[in-house]
């Protein structure tokens, strides 16, 4: 996250930490809990690291220097990427990973809501977190960071992508002015946003050219236009 400041415990209970580990591990991508046994994420976190031994999930931390050998973590056992994605400037940038055992809830750790169609004009605020960099060329940041951002129109965010093509199953959120927004390491995690005093998982983050450049939006999936295609490969 760049230009966002440190989140506090229990802030965001959704929040969790992708790790993969290969020769070593580290954090990759964030994620959302949905249910007790899902997780929801980038497709292209997931990027030539299909198997699902390989990863590990955290959840309940603010900071990344809170996992030791004993912290809780939980295996993958499935990891189910939208048939249509290909790149994640082309869209369907979605996944699910399944627990290997189901999560019990607490203050720390419990599920978001998931938007229906329409929602997306209604929210009062919308937050984007993670511990991605906080620069274009940065690195993982060791606290959760939170940065309150504005969603903009579809019709606003095509004139600042004109080489692409941003479809109605994307969402854009940013500054004109710049110098706040996701970056490297956020994605996968989410856009939340509030309505009527609950939260909604409205965005993950995808991509955007650079980070926090002036006039180069973020761009996050939009979760209403997958509602069918996740309750599907939930149920
Ligand atoms: C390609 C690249 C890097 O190598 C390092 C940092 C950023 C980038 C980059 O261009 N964009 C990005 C690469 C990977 C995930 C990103 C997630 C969000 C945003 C965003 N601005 N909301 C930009 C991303």
């Amino acid at each position: 996250i760049v230009g966002g400041v440190n989140a506090s415990v229990a802030e965001w209970p959704w929040q969790v930490s992708l790790h993969v580990k290969l020769s070593t591990q580290s954090h990759l991508c964030g994620g959302s809990i949905i249910s007790n046994q899902w997780i929801l994420t980038a497709a292209h976190c997931t990027d030539d690291l299909v198997f699902p031994e390989i990863w590990r999930i955290y959840t309940g931390i603010l900071r990344q220097s809170e996992i030791k050998q004993d912290t809780s973590v939980f295996k993958v056992k499935e990891i189910i990427v939208h048939s249509k994605y290909r790149i994640s400037e082309t869209g369907y940038d979605i996944a699910l990973l399944r627990l290997d055992r189901p999560m019990n809830f607490s203050d720390l750790q419990q599920p978001l809501c998931l938007p229906t169609e329409g929602m997306n004009t209604k929210y009062t605020e919308c937050w984007v977190t993670g511990w991605g960099y906080t620069k274009e060329r940065g690195q993982v940041h060791d606290t959760l960071q939170k940065l309150k951002i504005p969603l903009i129109s579809n019709q606003e965010c095509q004139t600042r992508y004109q080489n692409h093509r941003i479809t109605d199953k994307m969402l854009c959120a940013g500054y004109t002015e710049g110098g706040k927004d996701a970056c490297k390491g956020d994605s996968g995690g989410p856009l939340s946003c509030k309505y009527q005093n609950k939260w909604y998982l409205a965005g993950i983050t995808s991509w955007g050219e650079g980070c926090a450049r002036p006039e180069q939006p973020g761009v996050y999936t939009n979760v209403a236009e997958f509602k069918d295609w996740i309750l599907e490969k939930t149920s």
